[in-house]
């Protein structure tokens, strides 16, 4: 049985993982981002939506290094305590020190490896320190065999949890499009993350791969305590397993609490129908005499 990441935590704490604190992202005249702060509780999963161009990838590749932001702070705090400012680390320390993976919203497997081989790929770094960085390590090492072994029961794991595992010898480019998402995920999952960010994961899927994803990453919440951040245009994967959402306009954040809260908060709904504030009600209004209307 591989091991799990982590322990699965008390969602009702105040324990964020995630401090984002003032953030602004500037792009020659364009503020992205303007002074945005939200915190991620550490075992929820948080999703971060909005209209088209309201920033949120532009909050993800903040958070994970791929930008460095004008202004702000984003502090991650690990279940051990140790604290990391990630604006002030490169991506790649951001990955192998702070614990965060990633995963975009273009797949972005090794399509002509195996399911099996992409997994363990993702554990290169692990191998390679208990092979001592030598030739002889990788040939005679105990430390590298047992390591080995230990990748490939891991792999299994993800690989059975993601229903792909009777797949796990087929070329990745060879699976439906659903399944690759769900093998990016696992594939992130075999780094051993402490937060794990999600762009767009349901882009493209059908209902049923929907569902699929939403039971992987209840899934992982439940059993490994993993925190997960994501971006998602697709309401019914926000609403049915998010605890917390954010929602952003023009780069600031206009809503932030429980699904239910959002899905009814006036300047949600304004935003994406693409209306003043006040006039939201009206909309409503009419938007309801239509489906009276549509029913008699
Ligand atoms: N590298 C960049 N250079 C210049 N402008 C950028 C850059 N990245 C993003 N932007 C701009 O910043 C704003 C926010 O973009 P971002 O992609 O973060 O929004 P989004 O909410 O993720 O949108 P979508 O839902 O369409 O993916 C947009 O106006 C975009 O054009």
């Amino acid at each position: 049985m591989a091991p799990e990441t982590n322990t699965a935590t008390d969602t009702m704490t105040n324990d964020p993982i995630l401090k984002v604190e003032h953030l602004s992202m500037r792009f020659g005249g364009l503020m992205a981002i303007n002074d945005l702060s939200f915190e991620a509780q550490r075992g929820e999963i948080t999703a971060l939506i909005g209209p088209n161009g309201a920033g949120k990838t532009t909050v993800f590749n903040c958070v994970t290094g791929f930008y460095k932001p004008t202004m702000g702070m984003i502090s991650m705090r690990q279940a051990s305590g140790k604290t990391f400012l990630l604006e002030r680390m490169p991506d790649f320390e951001i990955t192998r020190d702070a614990k965060v993976a990633r995963t975009f919203q273009n797949i972005r497997l090794f399509t002509g490896l195996t399911v099996l081989e992409n997994l363990l790929v993702a554990q290169h770094n692990t191998l390679m320190k208990a092979s001592g960085y030598t030739i002889l390590g990788l040939l005679g090492l105990p430390a590298y065999k047992n390591a080995s072994a230990a990748s490939i029961e891991l792999a299994k794991h993800w690989l059975e949890k993601a229903h792909l595992i009777e797949r796990a010898d087929d070329p990745a480019g060879d699976l439906p499009y659903g399944a690759q998402r769900r093998l990016e995920i696992a594939r992130a999952m075999c780094t051993g993350p402490e937060f794990l960010c999600l762009d767009e994961p349901a882009a493209g899927l059908n209902p049923r791969e929907s569902l699929a994803l939403n039971e992987l990453l209840t899934g992982i919440r439940r059993d490994t305590g993993t925190s997960i951040l994501l971006i998602e245009h697709d309401m019914s994967v926000v609403m049915e397993i998010s605890d917390h959402v954010v929602v952003l306009e023009y780069g600031q954040k206009i809503s932030d609490g429980t699904p239910d809260h959002v899905k009814n908060d006036p300047k949600v709904i304004a935003a994406y129908l693409g209306v003043e504030d006040e006039e939201v009600e009206e909309v409503i209004e009419e938007i309801e005499e239509i489906e009276e209307g549509g029913k008699h």
